[in-house]
C-alpha cells in the first residue's frame, strides 16, 4: 500500500518516525503541509518526495493520512475521496459537521473510497461501539490537560468549558478531536468537561458510557508528543496501528 500524508506535525512525526525503522508495514512516500520546510524535515527521513499541494498525491497513493487541522479535513478531504482515494482523519473534530460528514459519505460510496477515523487518544471506543447497538442512556468525557497544552497559563484547576461535543470541537479544534470519535461511535453528541490542571503533566480523559449493557468508565493518562504538548503520543499509535490492521487478515475488537 502506498501511503502519503498531510500535515507534517507531532503525528506525522511519529508516523514517520516508525516508517524510518521499517516498522510501519506500508510504504510511506509522499509528504505535503503548508509549511514546507515541515515537510522537507520528514521526506527526508525516509527518502521521501514533497510535494507542493495535495493534488499532486492523488495519482500516487492508495491512501492519504490526514494529520493537520479541522480546516484541512473541511478543505481537502472531498477532494482526496472524491479521486477515490482512502483516508485515515485525525481532526476528527471535522466530521461532527452533518452537512460534511454526508456529503463525504456520499462522495466515498460512489468512488469506492474508504474514510477512518482511528481511536486517537482515548480509550473505550471498541466499547461504545459495541454498547451502541443496544440504546446508550449518556455518555460523557472530562478531558484534563496541562494549561500549556491548553494554550493558557493558570495556578488553579480551571474548567474551560461545560457542554456538548459539537460547540467543543468549534472552540477547542485542535484539543478535543476525542469527543468527536466519541460521538460519532455513539451515534449522539456526548457530554464534555475540558479542565486546565496545572497538577498534572499528562493528557487526561475520563469517559462514563451508561446503556442497556451496562455501564463503563475509562481513563487514559496519555504522554504528550514532544512536538506539540497538545496532543498524546497514543494518537499517533492508533493512527499506526489502524494503517496496520489494513493489511491484517484476522481482526481483533469491534
Ligand atoms: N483524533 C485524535 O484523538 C487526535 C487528533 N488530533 C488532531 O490531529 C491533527 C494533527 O495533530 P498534530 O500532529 O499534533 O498537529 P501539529 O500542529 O503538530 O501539526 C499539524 C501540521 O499540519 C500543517 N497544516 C495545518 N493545516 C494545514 C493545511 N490546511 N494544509 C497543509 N498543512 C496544514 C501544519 O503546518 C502542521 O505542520 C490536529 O488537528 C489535532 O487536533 C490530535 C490529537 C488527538
Ligand atoms: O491528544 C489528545 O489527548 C486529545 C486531543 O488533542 C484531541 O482530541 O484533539
Amino acid at each position: 500500500m502506498k501511503v502519503g500524508i498531510l500535515g507534517c506535525g507531532a503525528i506525522a512525526n511519529i508516523i514517520t518516525n516508525f516508517a524510518a525503522e521499517g516498522k510501519l508495514g506500508v510504504d510511506l512516500n509522499f509528504f505535503y503541509d503548508r509549511d514546507i520546510e515541515r515537510a522537507e524535515n520528514l521526506a527526508s527521513q525516509v527518502d521521501g518526495t514533497v510535494l507542493l499541494s495535495i493534488e499532486d498525491m492523488l495519482d500516487k497513493v492508495d491512501l492519504v493520512i490526514e494529520a493537520a487541522s479541522p480546516q484541512a479535513v473541511r478543505e481537502v478531504v472531498p477532494t482526496v475521496i472524491g479521486a477515490g482515494v482512502d483516508m485515515i482523519v485525525m481532526s476528527v473534530g471535522a466530521l461532527l459537521d452533518n452537512e460534511l460528514r454526508e456529503r463525504l459519505d456520499k462522495l466515498a460510496k460512489e468512488n469506492n473510497a474508504k474514510i477512518y477515523a482511528p481511536s486517537g487518544a482515548i480509550v473505550g471506543i471498541d466499547g461504545i461501539k459495541a454498547a451502541s447497538i443496544g440504546k446508550i442512556q449518556s455518555a460523557s468525557l472530562v478531558t484534563r490537560k496541562p494549561p500549556r497544552s491548553l494554550g493558557i497559563s493558570t495556578d488553579e484547576e480551571k474548567i474551560l468549558y461545560e457542554g456538548k461535543a459539537g460547540d467543543a470541537v468549534l472552540k477547542f479544534p485542535m484539543n478535543i478531536n476525542v469527543a468527536a470519535t466519541l460521538s460519532l461511535a455513539c451515534g449522539m453528541e456526548v457530554d464534555v468537561k475540558i479542565i486546565a490542571d496545572p497538577a498534572v503533566d499528562r493528557n487526561m480523559h475520563e469517559v462514563h458510557v451508561i446503556g442497556e449493557f451496562g455501564e463503563f468508565k475509562t481513563i487514559t493518562e496519555n504522554l504528550r508528543c514532544s512536538m506539540n504538548p497538545k496532543t498524546s503520543v497514543l494518537a499517533a499509535y492508533s493512527a499506526i496501528k489502524l494503517l496496520k490492521s489494513l493489511n491484517e487478515t484476522i481482526h481483533i475488537g469491534t
